[in-house]
């Protein structure tokens, strides 16, 4: 049996993944196979997103024509020793892990055809953004063939590899830091008296039109600031005391601990 794509581990991201290939990349859920080790993550992708599924790696390593790699960075080692003897000629090798170089791979999976992404959650929703990039072996063809599917679950972008650990903090990770402040404000508005699934909704709605915002308006962050701070106004109070907490400062400590630890995995 062929199947189009394979994931090798079945969690958050390979299913968010799933979700966009069977919704805008044309690919049908039969035409996509994942093994992973546990038995409760295989019953949920059965379940929710009718792909095959399966206890062995190297079922879907020898089967996919596109093969993600899509365990914790510390299985790596142990999953590409697994299936490197096996691995199919022409195969195209898709990792989305932190800090598991283009240069690391290959000396592991030798002269394999290798697509280094760093996606994030936000494509369960379709909005999510991957950085990508790729070994000499990968063809422009294929390189395009690989971006149109990482798009059909958000944007996807090649850069440098260079850039790759600055892509894990700046996008990889940083839906956690925009949950946390999310849930910063909901809590605020709450001691202000706002039922809490209100609170998150209108606090997560300001987020997402801010966002949409910067994308749409083409507008330098600090002049929409600018746009919502009223003179003596309420606005203002609020940035004052953000800045004396060093709220920009912070950010930036955050992500660059983030970008570092991406360096070390
Ligand atoms: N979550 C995120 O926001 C993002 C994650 N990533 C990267 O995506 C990758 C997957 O992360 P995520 O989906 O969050 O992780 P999850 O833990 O949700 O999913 C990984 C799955 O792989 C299984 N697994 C573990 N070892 C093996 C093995 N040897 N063979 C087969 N399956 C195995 C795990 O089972 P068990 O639970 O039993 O260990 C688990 O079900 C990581 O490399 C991560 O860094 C990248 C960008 C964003
Ligand atoms: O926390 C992590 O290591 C992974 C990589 C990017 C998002 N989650």
């Amino acid at each position: 049996m062929k199947y189009k794509v394979g994931f090798i581990g079945c969690g958050n991201m390979a299913s968010a993944i799933i979700g966009g290939l069977k919704a805008h990349a044309g690919i049908d859920a039969s035409e996509i196979i994942a093994a992973d080790a546990s038995e409760a993550a295989r019953e949920k992708a059965k379940e929710t997103l009718s792909i095959c599924t399966t206890a062995s790696n190297t079922e879907v390593s020898t089967q996919a024509d596109v093969l993600f790699l899509s365990v914790k960075p510390q299985y790596y080692e142990t999953v590409i020793a697994e299936i490197q003897p096996t691995l199919p000629a022409g195969q195209i090798i898709v990792t989305i892990a932190p800090g598991k170089t283009l240069a690391w791979l290959g000396e592991r999976l030798g002269d394999v055809k290798i697509v280094r992404t760093m996606p994030n959650t936000p494509a369960l929703v379709g909005e999510g953004i991957t950085g990508v990039c790729k070994n000499n072996l990968v063809t422009e063809d294929e390189f395009a063939y690989v971006l149109k599917l990482l798009s059909s679950f958000g944007l996807a972008e090649a850069i440098p590899e260079s850039l790759m650990d600055a892509v894990v903090s700046v996008s990889g990770s940083s839906p956690a830091y925009v949950f946390l402040f999310i849930e910063a404000m909901a809590d605020a508005a709450v001691a202000d008296g706002m039922p809490r699934a209100q609170a998150y909704k209108f606090a997560a709605q300001a987020v997402l039109g801010s966002a949409k915002m910067v994308l749409e308006t083409g507008k330098h962050p600090a002049e929409l600031k600018d746009m919502v701070c009223s003179p003596a106004g309420t606005t203002i109070e609020a940035v004052r005391v953000l800045e004396e907490k060093g709220f920009r400062g912070a950010v930036m400590d955050a992500m660059k601990a983030c970008t570092a630890k991406a360096k070390g995995i």
